[in-house]
């Protein structure tokens, strides 16, 4: 089993090489351009949408950024006379997605061609958001070649609605917004990863394959058939107040607490899914009463955790209670036959960085 552990800054860590890309300090068009973008992971998630093709949610959600120690998307690209989308080293045919972002800045710039490299640190399409800092990376690549008018948060989330929270650093609100177009169903930060610097993120790699489901297809299913949704839907924002309440307090527990309710609404609205979507599996169980059996020893909430559309756990806690409960993971699920095969330790992350000599 590989254990990552990382206590640096990202910001530190990359400023040798990258500097945060400032949206308000409109950057001036490049020929060619690397980016780095974090994976979000929403701690009140996004699940089902009222526009499929422009990928407008039926409600709000709020995330987090991971540090980009290692789990991140870097992608390269240039103008260049055809379109060229190379994927973790494998020459792709664009998908419909990816089309969708091409096409918006071509209304701008009809003659746009480029040639994208892009690679995920991670697992692709494992439930672990790499089409959200996947397609984060190419807006924001296509917007630095071709500048267009509107948000950058606008054209990820063509590529996929979670993308859209990956372009800003922190904790970050996507508001569902109202407008048939979907100009207001935007991203913004709500507190910068300097807000909460004891918090602390750990991955639990439970299956690196890529998931029966996928997130867009099953979001679908559920608004056609769930009856629990309905339900979901009448009260998010109300829990988005209160997780912000918790955010801007630092209040854990609360904030613990609130996650996992969240999760286990989302995984409950797939299973009243008919027919229903299974995401977690024996070990995803395993960890959630793990972590239940941790708190209640604690006499309060110290542990959280959270699962998007795949069996992966995302653990939060404080700094102080990080070696304790990452030994006791270590010991349940990992080492010889062990179900979790890799841990990734993270702090709370900036947002998208742009390679200095770009
Ligand atoms: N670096 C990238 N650049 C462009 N597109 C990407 C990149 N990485 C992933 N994608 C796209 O995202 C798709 C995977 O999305 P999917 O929602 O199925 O999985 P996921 O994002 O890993 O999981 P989840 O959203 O449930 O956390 C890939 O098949 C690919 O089309
Ligand atoms: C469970 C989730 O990770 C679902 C993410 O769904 P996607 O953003 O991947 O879906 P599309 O908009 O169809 O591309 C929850 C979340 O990240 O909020």
């Amino acid at each position: 089993m590989k254990t990552k552990l990382f206590y640096r800054s990202n910001r530190q860590h990359l400023s040798a090489m990258f500097n945060e890309i400032d949206w308000n300090n409109t950057p001036k068009e490049k020929d060619e351009v690397t980016v780095r973008t974090p994976v979000n992971i929403a701690v009140i998630k996004y699940w089902g949408k009222r526009d499929e093709k422009l990928n407008l949610p039926l409600h709000s959600s709020l995330s987090v950024n991971l540090s980009m120690d290692s789990m991140y998307t870097e992608t390269s690209a240039r103008k260049s006379k055809d379109t060229v989308f190379c994927i973790n080293g494998k020459i792709e045919v664009p998908t419909k997605r990816f089309d969708r972002l091409i096409n918006k800045i071509r209304a701008d710039h009809p003659e746009s061609n480029v040639d994208i490299t892009t690679h995920n640190t991670f697992p692709t399409a494992a439930g672990l958001a790499s089409s959200a800092s996947g397609y984060a990376a190419l807006a924001c690549a296509l917007k630095l070649l071709y500048p267009t008018s509107g948000n950058v948060s606008e054209l990820a989330r063509l590529g996929s609605g979670s993308a859209c929270r990956s372009t800003a650093g922190g904790f970050v609100l996507w508001e569902k917004g109202v407008e048939e177009g979907g100009k207001d169903s935007v991203s913004r930060q709500l507190y910068s990863e300097d807000h909460w610097p004891e918090l602390r993120i750990l991955v639990c790699v439970v299956c690196k394959d890529e998931k029966a489901v996928p997130s867009t297809a099953g979001m679908q299913s559920t608004v056609q058939t769930s009856s629990l949704m309905k339900h979901r839907v009448l009260h998010v924002q109300q829990r988005i107040e209160q997780i912000t309440e918790a955010i801007r307090l630092r209040d854990f527990p609360k904030f613990g607490e609130i996650t996992m309710r969240d999760s286990n609404e989302m995984h409950a609205v797939c299973l009243d899914t008919y027919p229903p979507i299974a995401y977690l599996n024996d070990t995803s169980h395993q960890i959630i009463r793990s972590v239940h059996e941790y708190n209640s020893e604690k006499g309060e909430v110290r542990a959280a955790y959270t699962f998007d559309a795949g069996p992966n756990a995302v653990l939060f806690c404080e700094e102080k209670d990080l070696f304790e409960i990452r030994d006791r993971i270590k010991s349940k699920f990992c080492g010889e036959g062990g179900r979790v095969s890799e841990l990734v330790e993270c702090k709370i992350g900036c947002g998208p960085m742009l390679r200095a000599s770009s």
